[in-house]
């Protein structure tokens, strides 16, 4: 069976340092990835031409886009491509985090998930192309399995704490 693509389509390459996130929580979960720089307000023609490319491409494939700002990116994707899309923006702290809000709201008939943490976004990726791919759901379970392990492993430590120490 062809191996399944995540592509990452970042608007800048200042991106760069979200992108590597999104990229070792895809490596975790054993996925292929090919990382891009497109930006639907700067260089649409390259954009339209590199999202031709991938969608000639028969692998099952998810985008993720990571465009800050004002993320025109992630809808113009979306609208153009059949696979799935996840917008996976960057956080910025600047004027209350109203970036956010361009990623939020599309015009009719566009429809990128969003997913604002990186794992989150690449754990999103692993589900959809697991509907159909035995060995990616496997690795999301153990995925799972290993984040209750955690959980549990932190509650038994914990709980051996004395209660003057708990707060600590
Ligand atoms: N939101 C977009 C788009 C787009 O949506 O087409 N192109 C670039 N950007 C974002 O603008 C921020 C600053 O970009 P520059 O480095 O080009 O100034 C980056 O986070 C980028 O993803």
């Amino acid at each position: 069976m062809t191996r399944p693509l995540v592509v990452i389509l970042m608007g800048s390459r200042s991106d760069l340092e979200h992108a590597r996130a999104v990229i070792r929580a895809l490596e975790e979960l054993g996925l292929d990835w090919e990382l891009r720089v497109a930006s639907a307000h700067k260089v649409p023609d390259h954009l339209l031409d590199l999202l031709r490319g991938y969608e000639a491409d028969s692998r099952p494939k998810v985008y993720i886009t990571i465009a800050g700002r004002s993320n025109a990116l992630s809808g113009m994707v979306d609208g153009q491509v059949l696979a799935p899309v996840i917008a996976c923006p960057p956080i910025s702290e600047a004027f209350g985090g109203a970036d956010i809000f361009s990623s939020l709201r599309m015009p009719g008939g566009i429809a990128p998930a969003v997913v604002l943490d990186p794992a989150g976004a690449a754990l999103l990726a692993a589900k959809i192309l697991g509907l159909c791919d035995a060995a990616i759901r496997e690795r999301v379970a153990a995925l799972q399995a290993r984040g209750r392990q955690r959980l549990l492993a932190d509650d038994a430590e914990i709980r051996a704490l004395r209660p003057a120490a708990q707060g600590t």
